[in-house]
């Protein structure tokens, strides 16, 4: 069955959307060595997008500032200053420099020496020397101060967005994830150093004005930076644009899919299959299919320009500054000075390099300022609808009712994952009732849909169409975090946390998660107790403890004492699936602890549990029944199928059957097709087993 269908005016809006954004972006694909390339243009963009992206972004950084400043003042306060100071840096030293070679110039041209001036210009220039040192030694020292410091509070902020999504906004794909502080402190980075640039730009600028007078006229400023504004504006280089480049070439992908032979994962098969000649053979085939073609960086290739013309034409321009000397030389001979055109030359060098990076900037820039407004947690809408009401309803919580557990009735409940491209939903049309208090088994073949029905079941999604109640108010009216509290899942994921055992059981019950005499009685319940009492650390044990650590010229000799300590360091505790499943289990029975528990949904949590400890479980669980409603999902027949209320037999997303046991195998249809297949072996003999053609 088809997906739920989009509603006209949904649908109507995509379209709408997507032609806005084909007239605004025009595509150019071309082919550069092994790479295709495809550039976008985003015609509409214009200086006023630009500053409105800008201005939209001002009030976030201000913010993102004021958060700055309020985690590290005297960091923030030192790195501004810094940046500051580089931006007037270079002019600075050139007008100091320029002053100095003035007064050389002149005492060498009239033969006598200013040496009080010629002292002062030193001594300005050695003490503006030991100035740039000390702020490149505090821009240094101060850095990684202020990076920790921000890192820790945008992890602090990422952590809160992301801890507050609900499972659909968390997994779906197509959704933007929120940024990470690497990127936060990133553009952070690239917007101060874009400020920089540009108030670098201008100071320069504002020198080569100054010194122009003492070249005759600012003209001969004027072709000293013609050079490095051409040679800035005519880079083809690939980082300004926006792109999306892929290897297409098929020689070349079959190429670095024979070399993974080599990388040792495949060794086994290499040696068992014989495949050695193989590969190379295959190797050498597509490296002649590879031919002329090359396969060199993209960005290497795309800088590359066609012809030499404009690398000569941008030199040329450079000469213009030595033929404007040359014929003021001849011209007015005393109004030109060699100093200011020394400085002249060096300050078009370093604007050229302010300017290229400016002009690469940009790009960086908008990046920066995109990030930035990731950053806003309002951003990050849940999907899941959250309702007002109280879960439960206080006046209504008659002592019968709180002890019954939650009621459900779903009708014509459909569901496709977000982002999921199959063209059958995971849910299709499903309608049930369960009873408060009832226990539910459900049963069915892979991918039928019991796990999904769970989780909707547990409000992790919400149904694409349909309604659903709980007791008999629609589902979406309650407050989703007092539904959650009031649910408690065992699934099939044994998800141990990188934490302490005890931590692990008891954060099933997070108001308790250090409530000693509470973590080892759940872990007597889960059947947990056993194992973690053999652990050296006991409940201390931690499975997958945070451990960064490497070694550095040592793995020659493995008798070294700093081997040994490296040893000690990486030792890892690990324990069986079985064990593992016992901790989820232990997990949920601390759960129980809280009072609040009204709907359990157990999803095949013991494939890996012996016999004893998943009759163990199944008890222990059945024990807590007084007061909940318990759904099972499960692949295994036997006491929990006869003992349920109601068994919900599931096929591709649907329910076939419903009923209690002997009504479903009385109906002999695919629940006693299902409980048949694993019965039949217990009541055959050996010879009919072998005769029959029920699969093994
Ligand atoms: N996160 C997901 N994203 C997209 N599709 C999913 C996702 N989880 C399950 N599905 C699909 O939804 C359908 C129902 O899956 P579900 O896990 O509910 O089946 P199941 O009956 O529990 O299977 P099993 O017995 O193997 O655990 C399957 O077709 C599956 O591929």
């Amino acid at each position: 069955m088809a997906k739920p269908q989009q509603s006209v005016s949904e649908e109507q809006k995509s379209n709408e959307s997507k032609n806005e954004a084909d007239t605004k972006f025009t595509l150019h694909e071309s082919q550069v060595g092994i790479w295709k390339l495809v550039v976008g243009n985003n015609v509409a963009t214009n200086l006023f997008t630009e500053a409105k992206a800008v201005k939209e972004a001002v009030p976030l950084f201000l913010v993102l500032v004021a958060n700055i400043y309020a985690a590290a003042p005297y960091q923030f306060l030192m790195f501004t200053l810094c940046q500051l100071w580089y931006g007037i840096e270079d002019a600075i030293q050139m007008h100091i420099s320029s002053t100095l070679l003035h007064k050389i110039e002149l005492g060498l041209s009239t033969k006598t020496v200013d040496v009080n001036g010629l002292a002062w210009s030193l001594a300005a220039r050695v003490c503006f020397s030991v100035l740039a040192a000390y702020t490149q030694w505090c821009s240094t020292s101060v850095i990684p101060g202020l990076e920790s410091r921000i890192r820790s509070h945008l992890d602090i902020m990422i952590m809160e967005t992301k801890l507050k999504m609900d499972i659909p906004t968390s997994q779906n794909a197509n959704k933007e994830q929120p940024v990470s502080s690497d990127e936060a402190w990133c553009s952070v980075k690239r917007i101060s150093s874009f400020s920089t640039e540009m108030f670098r730009v201008v100071s320069q600028l504002a020198l080569m004005y100054k010194l122009s007078h003492t070249t005759g006229s600012p003209l001969f400023a004027l072709l000293c930076i013609t050079k490095p504004m051409v040679s800035s504006l005519s880079q083809t280089s690939l980082w300004r644009k926006r792109f999306v480049a892929y290897v297409n070439n098929e020689p070349y992908k079959r190429m670095k899919a024979l070399e993974e032979f080599t990388d040792g994962s495949f060794q086994q098969d290499v040696v068992s299959y014989g495949l050695r000649d193989w590969v190379i053979s295959q190797y050498r085939q597509a490296f002649y299919a590879l031919g002329n073609v090359s396969v060199a960086n993209l960005f290497e290739q795309c800088g590359q320009r066609q012809t030499p013309i404009a690398d000569i034409a941008t030199c040329l321009l450079g000469e213009l500054p030595f033929v404007y000397c040359t014929i003021q030389t001849i011209v007015s001979p005393s109004r030109f000075s060699v100093a200011s055109f020394a400085i002249l030359q060096d300050a078009a060098e370093r604007l050229r390099d302010s300017l290229e990076a400016i002009s690469s900037g940009v790009e960086d820039l908008r990046s920066g300022l995109a990030i930035l407004k990731r950053l806003d947690p309002s951003r990050y809408q849940n999907v899941i609808k959250d309702g007002a009401m109280p879960y439960p309803i206080l006046e209504e919580k008659s002592e019968k009712q709180e002890q019954k557990g939650m009621q459900f009735e779903f009708r014509s409940v459909s569901f496709a994952y977000p982002g999921s491209d199959k063209k059958t939903n995971a849910l299709d049309d499903v309608s049930l009732n369960i009873n408060a208090g009832d226990l539910v088994v459900i049963v069915g073949a892979n991918g039928s849909g019991k796990s999904t029905l769970i989780r909707i079941l547990s409000r992790l999604y919400d149904p694409s169409s349909g309604e659903i109640f709980i007791d008999k108010r629609p589902a979406a009216a309650y407050q989703v975090t007092d539904l959650h509290r009031a649910t408690a899942i065992l699934s099939q994921d044994s998800l141990i946390y990188p934490l302490s055992l005890a931590e692990n059981i008891g954060l099933g019950h997070p108001a308790c998660f250090d409530n000693q005499a509470m973590i080892e009685e759940a872990a007597r319940d889960g059947g947990a107790s056993e194992f973690i009492g053999k652990l050296a650390k006991g409940f201390e044990t931690t499975l997958r403890p945070f451990v960064e650590c490497f070694h550095h010229n040592i793995s020659d000799n493995k008798e070294h004492p700093l081997w040994k300590t490296y040893e000690s360091i990486e030792q890892t505790v690990d324990i069986s699936g079985g064990e593992r499943q016992r901790v989820v289990a232990a997990r949920t029975f601390m759960r129980f602890k809280s009072g609040l528990v009204h709907f359990v949904a157990v999803d095949e949590p013991s494939s890996a549990l012996d016999a004893d400890g998943e009759l163990h479980l199944f008890k222990g669980l059945l024990a807590q029944r007084e007061g909940k409603t318990m759904v099972f999902v499960t692949h295994r027949f036997g006491h929990l199928t006869k003992l349920a209320d109601q068994i919900i037999c599931m096929k591709d997303g649907s329910i076939v059957e419903a009923g209690r046991h002997d009504e479903l195998m009385s109906l002999n249809g695919e629940y006693a097709n299902l409980y048949n297949i694993q019965a039949t072996p217990f009541k055959e003999s050996r010879d009919e087993i072998s005769r029959s053609s029920t699969p093994l």
